[in-house]
């Protein structure tokens, strides 16, 4: 497993879901910076599974512990490592799939690759589990980014086919960002939300699961982050987004809907104002060139649906060599996205604030 990613400031997470802890160590930090650590606790909370009626019943506080590089209530420039210990896994859940592999989970896979070595219970490594710590460093980085005044919010766009309205192109206020964070899920039209999660319940009786869409927005970025070619604005949030399990497809401002019109209607006409170059639509999510161009970075992520149902389905038995069926049991979400919405603002505020470190630093 590839546990290392960033350029200035580097994460490594570690631990498997159902060994003794988690954890991320957060490189490249600079030194002084004072930690709110109620409001990464508050991010943590967001994530934490157990919490709502929608999520899996595995219950974890997701408390933690700065192991290093934080003494008297502000950063030292070390490492700071951050370690959440497991307290709730039900192992016994994952006797089968010691041999039997999950349609749509990382065990098969996982299997061959490690050799059968791999920590199968609770899906391991490839758990959603391993989010938390990315929710910790991300919680550190939006801190370090609202000093640059920059404020990242997700919204469920859509689940099981319902939609919520989109964000507009051209910015929302970092109050409505924010506001996003209160709720179980974050819509703009509250008239869905009730909608959506009779979706999930009705999902869940029938041993099913389903997926959607998450919508992000970073506010208050610069022009000039993110590079041309490699080391693009789009393709580092890319990488970073795509690690998050469940992630399936990502579309920068209109996204696959460019294909379909004319460059007079995706172009963003730009135009002064107040000495400032601004552009009157925002077809291109706030990026051109692989850089940042002064609009709002708006992006929208596919979820898929849950793997671990209930339905039989048509699976294979590795050791016995035998097409079989499985049934999961356990403890599963019925629906990732609710959970996500945090997971996908965290990497994209430390993806945000690794760029500018990048920008700054060189
Ligand atoms: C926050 C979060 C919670 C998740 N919960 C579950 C779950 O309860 N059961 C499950 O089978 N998969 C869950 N997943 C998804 C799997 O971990 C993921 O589908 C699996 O690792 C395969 O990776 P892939 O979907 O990226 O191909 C969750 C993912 C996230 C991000
Ligand atoms: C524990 C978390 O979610 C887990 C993510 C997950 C998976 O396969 O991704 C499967 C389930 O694990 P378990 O069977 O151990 O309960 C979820 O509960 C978490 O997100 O913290």
């Amino acid at each position: 497993m590839s546990s290392v990613m960033g350029e200035r400031v580097k994460l490594t997470i570690f631990g498997e879901s159902h060994g003794p802890s988690i954890g991320v160590v957060m490189d490249g930090l600079p030194a002084g910076v004072e930690l709110d650590l109620a409001a990464i606790e508050k991010e943590m909370k967001r994530r934490a599974p157990g919490s709502s009626k929608l999520a899996t019943p595995r219950k974890e506080p997701d408390s933690f512990t700065i192991e290093s590089g934080f003494f008297n209530g502000k950063t030292t420039g070390m490492a700071l490592c951050a370690r959440i210990v497991n307290t709730n896994a039900h192992s016994r859940d994952y006797s089968k799939m010691k041999e039997i592999m999950r349609p749509g989970h990382g065990d098969y896979p996982g299997y061959v690759k490690f050799h059968g070595c791999n920590d199968y219970r609770g899906g391991g490594s490839f758990s959603g589990r391993l989010t938390a710590p990315l929710v910790f460093a991300g919680a550190v980085a939006k801190q370090l980014l609202a000093k640059k005044g920059v404020t990242v919010g997700a919204h469920v766009a859509a689940l099981a086919g319902i939609r919520d309205d989109r964000f507009n192109p051209l910015g929302e206020t970092a109050e409505t960002l924010r506001s996003m964070g209160e709720e179980t899920l974050p819509v703009l039209n509250p008239d869905v939300r009730e909608t959506m999660a009779q979706a999930v319940t009705a999902a869940q009786k029938e041993k099913d699961s389903v997926g959607g869409l998450i919508e992000c927005m970073a506010i208050g970025l610069p022009v000039g982050l993110g590079e041309p070619y490699f080391d693009s604005v789009e393709s580092r949030l890319s990488h970073a987004l795509f690690s998050v399990p469940a992630v399936k497809g990502i579309a920068f401002g209109d996204g696959f809907g460019l294909a379909e019109m004319r460059g007079s209607e995706s172009n963003d006409p730009m135009q002064y104002r107040d000495d400032r170059v601004v552009c009157t639509t925002n077809h291109n999510g706030g990026v051109t060139g692989g850089i940042t161009n002064g609009m709002p970075l708006v992006f929208t992520l596919v979820i898929k649906p849950t793997p671990s149902i209930g339905k039989t389905q048509h699976t294979v038995n590795v050791v016995t060599r035998e097409d079989t069926t499985l049934e999961v049991t356990g403890r599963h979400d019925p629906c990732i996205l609710p959970r996500a919405i945090p997971v996908v603002e965290a990497v994209t505020a430390w993806t945000l604030l690794d760029l500018f470190y990048m920008a700054e630093r060189g």
